[in-house]
């Protein structure tokens, strides 16, 4: 394979001299987006308005500040010559001068960079050459070129196509890094796909699924403006994934992203962990049914209304209040804002009887003063009108005399009036609903018809008892029942580890995606045990159908071919029917261990100590089932190397890798094989397994 060339007749010094004013520029646009930041926050506003806009500049600017920021590692990183003669050099982002007619740099998003991704020999798009940069500071190291148009090399062509090469050589840092400069043909496809709406990446261990995921983003940021200005969410498993992917968009100058875990999104901090199966029945669909049934029952479930008007009593019979009930849910509204049509319509009804009660009185005084008087009382108040000058004046109508709107008025404000509404259509909160629903059997048995006793027993909570994960989703399914759609939503919604997601964590991304312009990522073949989804189809279609694209990645980047190899067998229990990732890295084979438990922690740091030694630099992971890694933590295992539960592993990497009790992990969990799998499959270049057992009965603990 050729490589990255250093000493390339003359070619460094060549894109040094290019490089050079891109840099100078960009500190030329630093220095003035500081500068105009500053301005902006010293000017003084006189009005709410001028503050209000003043806000907003100095917003704009602290994020052109952040992104010429980001930019400025790896400023430049490729360059295409057109068989055309025109050269155009690709960076992380656009940057012009007056005076020339090209950029001086494109930005790697822009259409003009695609032919640095797409072309191939057999397609060179006009290409006749791609080059590679490697730049360390603001200093060209190195150059390596690919030519696409079949003609020979000639003076300045540094033939090489090291790059990829490089950057999958490359040791681990413990954070993923941006692949901007050598995104694959198939990645950049889907990266740069003009398709809107939902795109979902499969493949296997190491495939670039989690590269297109983020580079999708900021692709997404740069061409969909309308999604970009209703914000990019980042969706991963936990705040270990989060953190290991978090410095990769913003070193492609996109600091406006946000990254969260479900239960973030949900506003809640999980105190508790709960039994795998009762998380597993706590993501299924069921639960959303269940929770809008209890929030119905709570809605004028039946009965009549009274309330007390002055001095009398006003009664509304339950045919009056099924009408107002049925005006209030036909208002599609959630319970708590549902409630004020509800209390309306009662209150036009209470009106209502309140005046016919008025005319209906006065009419029987009028006729009751006829009766004792012989005198017509409208009659006799006409004439004296008249005797005072009102000729015309008009016979007091009792109806017009009911000061309607006023009366309506006071019943809205009247605290016994809304007494009666709450004990009809109780205000719910979020959290009261799901601590009902889930309080006991009973209420279960009720609302969530659809699960056995013995499920409604295994999902009953007390009250006080802490929230967990799973409860995050149900807590927000809740909030949107009785509170409406959350207020922040999103123009684009990226979900990494998606096969992780349940049901009614699905719906929870759904409620913040309107527009369904979403990336999703992820291999069912690595799902945990709260996924009860085998397949996009099945995950997706209560929400989409079949309105979305699939694309398979192929080529494994990370894991070797040899270790790949070893887990066949694994992948084939676990998802019969995929075809196995192809690597295009090569290393030793995985060695197997096994240690007596007494003997375990002497053997696993021997093993580090060993590995340290013959590679040092390396980043070393220990992945062991949940309940080992106290134990881990004790032999001292973090001073060789970093100790991760498998239950944490999915998505991360490392150099070489341990896996402590391969059986454990079977056990530990329903799925276990696909832990098991995720374990394996998280090293660049070395795997050591170690069972554990002891002497004589394999498997054992
Ligand atoms: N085009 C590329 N250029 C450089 N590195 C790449 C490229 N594509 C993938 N990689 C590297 O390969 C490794 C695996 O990529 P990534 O984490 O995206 O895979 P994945 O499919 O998400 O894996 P998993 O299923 O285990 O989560 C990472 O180190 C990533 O940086």
């Amino acid at each position: 394979m050729p490589q990255f060339d250093e000493d390339a007749a003359g070619q460094v010094e060549v894109e040094q001299a290019h490089v050079a004013p891109m840099y100078r520029l960009l500190d030329e646009q630093l220095a003035d987006a500081r500068a105009r930041l500053a301005d902006v926050l010293r000017s003084s506003a006189g009005s709410a308005g001028e503050a209000y806009a003043r806000d907003v500049e100095a917003e704009r600017l602290a994020r052109r500040l952040r992104r010429l920021e980001g930019a400025e590692e790896g400023l430049a990183f490729g360059r295409i010559d057109g068989a055309d003669g025109t050269v155009l050099h690709i960076g992380r982002l656009g940057l012009h001068t007056g005076d020339r007619e090209l950029p001086l740099l494109v930005d790697w998003r822009a259409e003009a960079a695609r032919p640095f991704y797409a072309a191939t020999a057999v397609h060179p798009m006009g290409l006749r050459r791609r080059r590679h940069l490697r730049v360390e500071g603001r200093t060209v190291r190195a150059v390596s070129d690919e030519l696409l148009d079949g003609s020979a090399p000639a003076v300045g062509d540094v033939v090489g196509d090291g790059p990829l090469t490089e950057a999958l050589e490359a040791r681990r840092t413990g954070r993923m890094r941006a692949a901007v400069a050598t995104l694959q043909a198939e990645q950049d496809e889907i990266v740069r796909s003009p398709h809107r709406g939902v795109t979902v990446v499969q493949g296997g261990p190491g495939t670039g699924k989690t590269v297109v995921a983020l580079h999708r983003a900021a692709y997404v940021l740069y061409a969909f403006p309308g999604a970009a200005a209703r914000g990019v969410l980042v969706l991963g498993p936990n705040a270990r994934f989060l953190d290991y992917v978090s410095r990769v968009l913003p070193s492609l100058g996109e600091n406006d992203v946000l990254l969260a875990t479900c239960a973030e999104l949900a506003g809640v901090v999980p105190a508790a962990t709960e039994p795998f199966d009762v998380a597993r029945l706590k993501g299924g669909s069921a639960l959303a049914g269940a929770l809008a049934d209890l929030v119905r029952s709570r809605q004028a479930p039946g009965g009549g209304f009274a309330v007390r008007a002055g001095q009398e009593w006003v009664r509304l019979t339950s045919v009056d209040v099924a009408a107002a009930r049925q005006a209030a849910v036909a208002s599609g509204l959630a319970h708590n804002r549902a409630r004020e049509v509800f209390k309306e319509h009662l209150i036009d009804l209470v009106t209502d009887a309140l005046e016919r009660g008025a005319v209906e009185a006065l009419e029987l005084i009028d006729a009751e003063v006829a009766e004792s008087t012989g005198m017509d009382l409208d009659a006799t108040a006409a004439a004296d009108l008249r005797a005072l000058g009102f000729d015309d004046a008009p016979a007091a109508d009792p109806a017009e005399v009911f000061d309607a709107d006023a009366v309506r008025a006071d019943l809205a404000g009247d605290a016994g009036v809304d007494r009666a509404v709450e004990s009809l259509w109780p205000r719910l909160a979020p959290e009261a609903v799901v601590r009902a629903l889930l309080a006991d059997a009973r209420t279960m048995a009720r609302h969530l018809p659809s699960l056995s006793g013995d499920e409604h027993s295994r999902l009953a909570r007390s009250p006080d008892a802490p929230w967990t994960d799973a409860d995050a989703p149900l807590l927000d399914e809740a909030a949107a029942l009785v509170d409406g759609p959350p207020e922040r939503t999103f123009g684009h919604v990226v979900v990494d580890e998606a096969q992780e997601l349940t049901a009614m964590q699905w719906r929870m991304v759904m409620r913040r995606c309107p527009a369904r312009s979403m990336t999703l990522v992820g291999d069912f073949a690595q799902a945990g045990p709260a996924t009860a989804a085998g397949d996009w189809s099945q995950a997706l279609g209560p929400h989409l159908g079949s309105r979305f694209a699939l694309h398979t990645l192929t080529i494994g980047y990370r894991t070797t071919q040899e270790i790949l190899a070893t887990t066949h067998g694994l992948l084939a229990r676990i998802a019969p029917g995929q075809t196995p990732s192809r690597s295009i890295r090569h290393g030793e084979p995985p060695r197997n261990l096994a240690a007596d438990p007494n003997a375990l922690a002497t053997t696993l740091v021997e093993e580090l100590r060993a590995q340290a030694a013959a590679h040092p630099g390396e980043l070393l992971a220990v992945i062991c089932a949940d309940d080992r890694v106290e134990e881990m933590a004790s032999a001292g295992v973090a001073q060789w190397a970093r100790l991760v539960p498998a239950s944490e592993a999915r998505g991360l990497e490392f150099d070489a890798i341990v896996v402590v009790g391969p059986e454990e992990i079977v056990a530990a969990r329903p799925s276990g094989e696909r832990d098991l799998y995720v374990a394996l499959t998280r090293a660049t270049r070395r795997l050591c397994t170690i069972a554990v057992h002891r002497s004589g009965a394999p498997g054992g603990r």
